[in-house]
């Protein structure tokens, strides 16, 4: 059933020149509103049949000024995105007849939607949970196929059946634990009690973990791994780089109506999508070892998840080659040997003595030798052990992996005061917070503010 809400309108599509632009509006009045300026012989979008589409105009009701000529569609709830009566107006695009017709529809009766507003009356009206509606956001943002299939696969719902899951545990459990202390039948129901509160917290604690270990790969496919290539000038900085941008593999992406505004360069490496930081403060500087101390290349350092560096293997190490070795050891690092079409000057020997020979690749990027071994390496450091399952349930987004956290530390606070011997009351109280936590992904227990909060962060018309 779905609740009663004002109407709302918004332009569905992105601003600019398209073929067709799509001015959207869902809520009880959709349809009185939509016939108060649609034009078409004598037919009434309230009479047509739901789900189908009907050439006419848009006019001003006060002069029947034609404002455009479209395509409507009609859908009737409750099936359709916002479970509410759904009428889309297909514009022709450009930027001038989509708003006349957005701002008719507002001085008729509809009121503009907030960023994300449909999505959140889906959520509302219940036909997606909170952790579905956030996943309609990354598939937007989606930048590779991968990153696209762990956002449809938590659309589809996988995510919110696994928490589901975990609730109903804790639910039976906390059932039982009352049954227990109601009905005390044995004299050692207490003892009882408490080993199934044990086992099940830990059993649930052991599901939560699991999870928590795709965050990590699931965090890297929603924003890309942060990647720095560095090292002295010529080595082959901007000819990797090119390699890498190559026209088929560069994503590059601008959100429109986000709150990022940003324009950030991706890179589709086999699948992972390789965020380009911008280290620009250790390129280009004459004296390196002393430019890494410069806090800007510091904190370009600190901020990769990946360091690719890069050497010429046609010369000896410098000091500086080793100060940026020094500068790397703590980072995630792939050596990459340059030049190798060159002589080789470079004593690898040596040099795998101060790095991981097995993070060292060797290319020439004159002939692209190597790249596609650079590329496996990038891959495989990823889905280390779990060769990339598309299907994978991944825990991606940093409010989710915050909450299990907190959900996997109440469980450690119900080991801890069964161990402890506290009253069963109390450790009732922080197994029914892990439920509460995890109610909160799903959206099954979440507060308004937090709503508003996340679904500001949607686009406008979505
Ligand atoms: N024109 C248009 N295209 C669009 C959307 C839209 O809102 N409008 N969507 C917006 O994101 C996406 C499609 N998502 C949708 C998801 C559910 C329903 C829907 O009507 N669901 C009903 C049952 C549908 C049926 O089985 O007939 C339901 O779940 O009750 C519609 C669109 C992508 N393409
Ligand atoms: N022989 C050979 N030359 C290469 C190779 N890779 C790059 N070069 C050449 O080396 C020179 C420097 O390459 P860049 O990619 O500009 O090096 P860089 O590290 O970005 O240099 P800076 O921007 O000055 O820091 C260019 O002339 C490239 O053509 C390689 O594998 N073999
Ligand atoms: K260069």
């Amino acid at each position: 059933m779905s609740l009663e809400f004002d109407t709302i309108a918004a332009i569905s599509t992105p601003p600019g020149e398209g073929a067709i632009a799509i001015v959207r509006l869902s809520g009880a009045e959709a349809f009185e509103i939509a016939d108060r300026v649609y034009r078409s012989g004598s037919k009434k979008i309230k009479q047509v049949p739901s789900h189908t589409i009907h050439y006419g105009h848009i006019v001003d009701p006060n002069t029947e000024e034609i404002a455009d000529e479209v395509m409507v569609s009609v859908m009737q709830g409750p099936k359709t995105f916002t479970r509410e009566d759904v009428v889309e107006i297909n514009c022709h695009g450009g930027i001038v007849s989509v708003n006349q017709v957005l701002q008719l529809l507002l001085s008729h009766g509809a009121r503009l939607a907030e960023p994300g507003e449909f999505t959140k009356r889906a959520f509302l009206n219940g036909r997606i949970d909170l952790s579905q509606a956030e996943a309609v956001m990354d598939l937007i943002r989606a930048k590779t196929d991968r990153a696209m299939h762990v956002a449809l696969s938590q659309l589809d719902g996988n995510l919110s059946t696994l928490i589901r899951n975990l609730r109903g545990i804790i639910l039976d459990t906390l059932a039982q634990v009352e049954v227990n202390i109601d009905y005390p039948e044995y004299d050692d129901v207490e003892e009882m009690t408490t080993k199934l509160l044990k086992e099940k917290a830990v059993q649930v604690r052991g599901n939560i973990a699991q999870l928590l270990e795709t965050a990590k790969q699931g965090k890297i496919l929603r924003e890309g791994l942060a990647t720095a290539i560095i090292g002295r000038p010529n080595v082959g900085k901007s000819s990797l780089l090119n390699h890498l941008l190559q026209e088929e593999k560069a994503i590059v992406t601008d959100i429109a109506g986000t709150t990022r505004d940003v324009i950030e360069e991706y890179v589709n490496v086999q699948g992972v999508p390789l965020k380009l930081i911008d280290t620009a403060g250790i390129r280009e500087t004459e004296d390196l070892v002393e430019q890494i101390g410069v806090e800007r290349s510091r904190k370009a350092l600190a901020e990769a998840d990946l360091v690719l560096l890069v050497f010429n293997q046609n010369e000896p190490l410098t000091s500086e080659d080793r100060a940026l070795i020094e500068a790397t050891n703590e980072s995630n690092r792939i050596v990459i040997l340059n030049k190798m079409d060159l002589e080789n000057q470079l004593d690898v020997a040596q040099l795998e003595q101060v790095v991981d020979p097995s993070s060292i690749v060797r290319t020439s990027l004159l002939s692209q030798a190597g790249v596609k071994e650079l590329e496996g390496k990038i891959a495989a450091l990823f889905f280390s052990g779990q060769t990339g399952e598309k299907d994978a349930t991944y825990v991606s987004n940093v409010r989710h992996i915050a909450l299990l956290n907190q959900a996997m530390a109440a469980l450690d606070e119900v080991v801890v005061g069964i161990d402890a011997e506290m009253p069963v009351d109390l450790v009732q109280i922080d197994m029914t917070r892990c439920w509460d936590l995890l109610g909160e992904i799903t959206g099954d227990s979440v507060q308004d503010e937090l709503l508003t909060q996340l679904f500001s962060q949607f686009c406008l018309g979505k």
